[in-house]
């Protein structure tokens, strides 16, 4: 049977680019690609490069202040000119977008800006009728905000809408407790908008380690942001142009923009997969094995879509190892088990990677090494704000099993101790490594004793 293409790619973000560039480019495959937005996809589009040039942004009131706690007794920001910088934003993602295009039109990617379906196991069909047959088909369509479905929820905004704002709200509810919530809470907040984040747990940033996460709580609270705990909203009404927002505990108030962070949703809907049998996980998420093949054999899916761990990087090596393994005969699988990430809030970022300490002593017995302490930059400008540096470590082996850093800059942190942390470093080689003198990760390298040490779990 001959096809049109080897591979068609559904989808022009993270995943998707990556491995139609690769099979294209490096393994010879002859590739056809769908988009039906801009290329480049969430990551790029209204996701990490977005925010993290909001972060930047963000933090001037912050710098500010430091700076008049070492002498610089008129540092102020101003007033924050949204116009200016949407216009160097949209400049910026037009550029990124632009070379997302070129890069894989010079690899020998035929791009079709254009939604596509699946028609059949080996067929996609295009927004505009026409078909194409393809010996493997990936799906790479990323995911969507979920809203929570309450009375009025449509008068609420998604995270993809703060990057298409004609001007910043006076009073924003960002509505969760997760990464996007936490880090909009911070960006709004240190834009100058009035800045509310319902979320209805007891401490943000569940699934990550206590310590941090409580850190990052008060921090939060300490930047300005009104975070109202154990609260969520349970009906959302348009009153004077404004938002009416009816909480959990019987309360009201009004906003001028709110905001759903409460997770997202694989983008399966729509795509004619009742067409293939490709089956499906409870969330909507397309099931694949550890080589990102569906139920289908000629299927494929990785990325959001697939629901593992929902980060660009990992999207990335997984719509990479697709392609070295069908078109490059070097079979590589995807380790979803160690995987580091950051989340940008300001000042104290959150790095983590590995077990937390609540995970770690629930397998067997742990060592904790942790240090709280004021970083000498932010201590000397007069802030109470403190960093946590913690290494779990497995006693019987001394392998390091996780570290969590909270403080200015975790995240390139983090990145570098990830690498003798995925090598299956120990804890012997942190203490055999000199420090660098004076910063704040030298705790990480100089921990000499146990903070505590929690034995094996009990099993009832
Ligand atoms: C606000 C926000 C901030 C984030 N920040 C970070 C961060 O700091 N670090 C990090 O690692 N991750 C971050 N993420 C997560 C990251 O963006 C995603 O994990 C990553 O983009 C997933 O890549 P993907 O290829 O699976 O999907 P996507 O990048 O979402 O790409 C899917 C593409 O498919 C297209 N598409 C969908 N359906 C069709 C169809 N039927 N036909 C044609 N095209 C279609 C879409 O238009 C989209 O361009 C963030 C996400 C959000 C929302
Ligand atoms: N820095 C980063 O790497 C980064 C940044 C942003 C997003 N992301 C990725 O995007 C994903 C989505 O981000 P997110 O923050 O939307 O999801 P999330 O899963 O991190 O957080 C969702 C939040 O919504 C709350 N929630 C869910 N349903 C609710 C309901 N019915 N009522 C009230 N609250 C509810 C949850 O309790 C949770 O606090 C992340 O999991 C992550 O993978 C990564």
């Amino acid at each position: 049977m001959t096809f049109d293409y080897d591979l068609f790619v559904i989808g022009g973000g993270s995943g998707g680019v990556r491995a139609a560039r690769i099979a294209a480019g490096e393994h010879g495959a002859r590739v056809g690609l769908a988009e039906e937005s801009r290329m480049g996809g969430t990551c790029v589009i209204r996701g990490c490069v977005p925010k993290k040039l909001m972060i930047f942004a963000s933090q001037a009131p912050l710098l500010a202040e430091e700076m008049r706690g070492y002498g610089w007794q008129q540092a102020q920001t101003g007033h924050f000119d949204w116009t200016a910088f949407r216009g160097k934003l949209d400049e910026e993602l037009t550029r990124l977008e632009n070379a997302y295009t070129r890069n894989a039109e010079r690899a020998g990617v035929q791009i079709f800006h254009q939604r596509a379906r699946l028609a059949d196991h080996h067929t996609v069909e295009l927004a505009d009728g026409t078909r194409k047959s393809a010996k493997h088909i990936l799906i790479a369509v990323g995911g969507r905000p979920a809203r929570i479905g309450i009375p009025g929820d449509e008068h609420a905004l998604v995270s993809d809408d703060l990057f298409l704002m004609d001007e910043l709200p006076r009073r924003a509810l960002l509505v969760g407790g997760g990464f996007i919530a936490c880090e909009y809470a911070t960006i709004l907040n240190g834009m100058g908008v009035d800045t509310s984040q319902a979320y209805r747990g007891d401490m943000v940033l569940r699934g990550f380690d206590l310590e941090a996460r409580e850190m990052a709580t008060q921090q939060l609270t300490d930047i300005g942001v009104d975070l109202r705990l154990g609260l969520t909203p349970v009906r959302l009404s348009k009153e004077a142009g404004r938002i009416a927002v009816q909480f959990s505990d019987g309360s009201t108030d009004h906003f001028d923009a709110v905001f759903f962070a409460t997770g997202r949703s694989p983008y399966t809907g729509g795509l004619g997969l009742e067409n293939t049998g490709v089956r499906l996980r409870p969330t909507g998420a397309i099931e694949v094995d550890e080589w990102s093949q569906s139920s289908v054999p000629s299927i494929f899916a990785v990325g959001d879509v697939t629901d593992r761990v929902n980060l660009t990087p990992v999207a990335i090596r997984e719509g990479h190892a697709f392609a070295d393994t069908i078109f490059g005969a070097r079979p590589r699988k995807v380790r979803h088990d160690l995987v580091a990430s950051a989340v940008y809030l300001r000042p104290g970022e959150l790095g983590s990677i590995g077990l937390t300490e609540e995970e770690a002593r629930g397998r067997g017995p742990v060592d904790v090494y942790s240090a709280v302490f004021r970083p000498m930059r932010s201590m000397f400008a007069g802030s109470n704000a403190r960093t946590l540096m913690k290494l779990l470590v497995e006693p019987e082996t001394d392998r390091v099993l996780g570290c969590h850093i909270f403080g200015p800059e975790a995240g390139e942190m983090i990145q570098i101790a990830a690498i003798p942390i995925t090598m299956g470093c120990t804890k012997a080689d942190f203490d055999a490594t000199m420090a660098v003198h004076p910063t704040a990760a030298e705790e990480l390298v100089t921990m000499r004793h146990p903070t505590r040490r929690h034995d094996a779990a009990k099993v009832a």
